[in-house]
């Protein structure tokens, strides 16, 4: 029996355009500006060495570094540092009213409905804890971190790797088999399912694919899925 709902971002609960033509412009224009005065800073300065290290880039020059992260968004790199960085960035523009997160209406509705029945509800996106924590809590419908017990990015591991999975079940203490995973990247599907957790396939639009798989369109699909199990 499903006690436990673990959901990705981007593509599940909220729309691939909102995190690629809102988020990502946003955090490309004000980076710069934001690691050029904030690079003394602890918790910068800590993520700008792990850039360093992980790019082979001068630690020493700021301007080289923000041209990799640059060039990183540009690629969609899921790079922690970056995520972590974009993290602090979107929390400005949230907090002047710049940005508002987008969940689906299905997402919205569905995720209250599952917490008021009981189930426990986490995140695990490519996005850091605080990305997460900020779509969540300023999106157009209001604050929906009440409804979320918990919250994992990429330290845990990568979402394409079965091991991270196998970190969440160990952190949350419960079995695989009372975990559903949801997510519209069959990669990350495919891994979660190595570790023994069940899966639903979020296909948003388009065309549906022939496969085994558990398919949903949107939430309220899913919740019948949670209904026969
Ligand atoms: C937390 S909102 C920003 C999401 C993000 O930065 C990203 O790369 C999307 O990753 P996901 O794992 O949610 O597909
Ligand atoms: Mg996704």
């Amino acid at each position: 029996m499903i006690r436990v709902i673990l959901t990705d971002i981007e593509g599940t609960t909220s729309s691939i355009s909102f995190v690629h033509d809102v988020l990502f412009p946003y955090a490309a224009e004000h980076l710069p500006a934001f690691v050029r005065e904030q690079q003394e800073t602890p918790e910068v300065s800590e993520q700008l060495d792990l850039v360093a290290e992980e790019s082979g880039t001068d630690r020493g020059d700021v301007e080289a570094l923000i041209k990799t992260l640059q060039a990183w968004i540009r690629e969609d790199r899921k790079a922690t540092p970056l995520k972590a960085l974009q993290g602090m960035v979107w929390e400005q523009g949230y907090q002047q009213g710049e940005l508002k997160g987008h969940i689906y209406e299905d997402a919205a509705q569905y995720l209250q409905y599952w917490h008021d029945r009981g189930l426990r509800l986490y995140v695990y996106s490519s996005g850091s804890v605080k990305a997460q924590k900020l779509i969540f809590g300023f999106t157009t419908e209001g604050d929906f971190t009440p409804f979320f017990s918990g919250y994992f990015d990429t330290r845990i591991g990568g979402k394409k790797e079965p091991e991270a999975y196998r970190n969440i079940l160990s952190e949350l203490g419960v079995d695989a088999g009372t975990l559903l995973f949801l997510s519209d990247v069959e990669a990350e599907l495919e891994a979660a399912e190595a570790a023994g957790i069940k899966t639903a396939w979020l296909i948003r639009d388009g065309e549906l694919p022939e496969t085994e798989r558990f398919v949903a369109r949107n939430f309220a699909e899913v919740d019948a899925l949670l209904q026969k199990r």
